[in-house]
């Protein structure tokens, strides 16, 4: 049988434009295919990069020597600068993903919905295409959770905040998230008064809980925080709209000009067919192996829609690993272990792989636990930035089994520890490598001066190492 294409990959974002630009550099036949009339999916135009141009432009607010003393109209005129802000940023980095780079690689780009047909088949627009190879790469959108009266109270979600041209007097942010963590702190440092409802216990649910803790405790002196409390209802009200919750059991309402609705995500599989090609799927995703295949050997997931991990540099791994599978018949698999994370708060929270409570259950008395406050650190003293931690989990003989800060720049200097983990040296080793005096990563090798602290000083050898020095020296 021949086919148009030796690859068609569905979804023009992360994942798919690392699938699409590697098989064509490989040679392949390659088809891309994308709804929107831009590439980049998410990241680009609704998630990472507005986000942290965003925050940039927020922090910069709070830095300034005025910040206490802006009025509402400087704020109106500082948020709608922040916001023209982001779209400048989006504009540059949208040339990264123009067409044109792609088109000169050789591939085909339809922008259209992709449709399964058949296993071999896609509707795409108009046309019908066939591929020997699929790679599915559609990411994910907002979960929206059932609120009575959400839908008539429009709320925004990261797909529309970031046009917003004017800046509201008070924001419910439902979900105390990555996203609503992100863009909750932002906006409050905008001048917009908010409000943050989360159904946990805590915020930041999948960090480790004294990291999380101490950013609620943080994020708490810049905006309201409502942790067991579950939105119920909402009513709108003119240009208001009031949110009913219940908080520990009790009912409570709370009156703002608009909801964030940042409650997690969903794959977007609805449009895609999948029922005529046979592809199963697990819990709202499509369902793969390690090989990044669906039950249909020719087709591959990767990103969002996979359900494995939300992140922009996990769909670019699984990209990669896609087109060596798909496009070179290797059977590399993912792996998930060694993938660090970071939420891009003030300050920043590093995350790599367990958290302590995963880790005690995981390694009971085999654990060694490694902590330094930032107070303890000169460079963080001197900056006045003492808040925070770094926290490294270890086995006995210092394998790297879990890695948490929380601290001005920490997804810069705490990424060394993830270097040693994915190089597979001990934590100790860090402790050998000579650090630039005062370099914030010192906090991380002084961290590491523990594990010997803790073997040489802190056992059997200490004894035996004392005697030697008496004796014999
Ligand atoms: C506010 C926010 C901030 C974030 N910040 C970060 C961050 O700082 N760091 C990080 O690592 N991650 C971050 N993420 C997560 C990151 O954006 C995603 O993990 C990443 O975009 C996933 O890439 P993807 O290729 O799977 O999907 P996407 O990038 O979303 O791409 C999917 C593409 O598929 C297209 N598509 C969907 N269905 C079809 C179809 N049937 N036919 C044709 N095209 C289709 C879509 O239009 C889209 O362009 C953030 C997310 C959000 C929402
Ligand atoms: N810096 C980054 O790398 C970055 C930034 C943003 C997003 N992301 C990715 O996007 C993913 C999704 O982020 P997210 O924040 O939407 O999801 P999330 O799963 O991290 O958080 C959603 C939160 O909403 C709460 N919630 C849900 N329904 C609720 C209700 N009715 N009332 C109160 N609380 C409710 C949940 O308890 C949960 O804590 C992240 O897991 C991450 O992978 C990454």
């Amino acid at each position: 049988m021949t086919f148009d294409y030796q690859i068609a990959v569905i979804g023009g974002g992360s994942g798919g434009l690392t699938v699409a630009a590697g098989a064509a550099s490989f040679g392949a036949k390659v088809a891309l295919i994308e709804r929107k009339t831009e590439l980049g999916g998410d990241c680009l135009h609704y998630g990472c990069m507005p986000s942290k141009a965003l925050i940039q432009a927020a922090k910069e607010v709070k830095e300034s020597a005025k910040y206490a003393e802006w009025t509402e109209d400087e704020y109106k005129k500082l948020f709608k600068s922040a916001m023209e802000r982001v779209a400048d940023a989006l504009q540059d980095v949208q040339e990264h993903d123009s067409k044109d780079r792609f088109i000169n690689l050789g591939i085909d780009i339809y922008e259209a919905e992709g449709t399964f047909l058949d296993e071999h088949t896609l509707q795409v627009g108009e046309k019908t295409i066939t591929a020997k190879r699929f790679v599915i790469a559609t990411g994910s959108s907002p979960a929206i959770p059932p609120i009575d009266g959400l839908e008539e109270g429009d709320y925004l979600t990261n797909e529309t905040i970031f046009s917003l041209n004017q800046k509201p007097s008070s924001m419910v942010v439902i979900g105390g998230g990555v996203i609503g963590v992100e863009l909750a702190q932002a906006m409050s440092r905008l001048g917009v008064d908010v409000t943050m409802i989360e159904g946990s216990e805590q915020i930041l649910s999948k960090e480790d809980k004294e990291i999380a803790s101490l950013s609620q405790r943080l994020l708490s002196e810049e905006l309201n925080i409502l942790t067991n409390a579950k939105a119920e209802r909402v009513e709108k009200n003119g240009d208001q709209v009031h949110i009913h919750y219940k908080k520990d059991g009790a009912q409570n309402s709370i009156t703002a000009d608009t909801i964030l609705v940042a409650a997690g995500r969903k794959a977007n599989i609805g449009s895609l067919g999948l029922d005529k090609a046979g592809i199963v799927t697990e819990k709202g995703s499509i369902q793969v192996d390690a090989t990044l295949r669906t039950n249909k050997k020719h087709i591959y997931a990767v990103g969002d829609c996979n359900g494995s991990m939300p992140f922009t540099h996990v769909a670019g791994m699984e990209g990669k690993i896609a087109v060596s599978n798909a496009v070179l018949g290797l059977s590399r698999k993912a792996s998930y272990e060694k993938i660090p994370w970071v939420v891009y708060s003030n300050p920043e929270i590093y995350h790599l792989g367990l958290t302590e409570e995963e880790a005690q259950e995981k390694y009971g008395e085999d654990l060694l636990t490694f902590k330094t406050k930032l107070a303890d650190n000169d460079r963080f003293m001197a900056e006045r930035k003492k808040e925070g931690l770094v926290k490294v989990l270890t086995t006995d003989r210092g394998k790297i089994v879990g890695a948490h800060a929380i601290g001005e720049g920490a997804g810069e200097w705490m990424q060394e520890v993830g270097t040693v983990q994915a190089l597979n040296k001990k934590f100790q080793s860090i402790s050998n490598v000579v650090h630039p005096y005062p370099a914030k990563n010192n906090v991380v090798s002084q961290t590491a001066d523990l594990y010997w602290r803790e073997k040489l000083f802190g056992s059997k050898w200490n004894d035996l190492i004392r005697w030697y020095v008496k004796k014999w020296r």
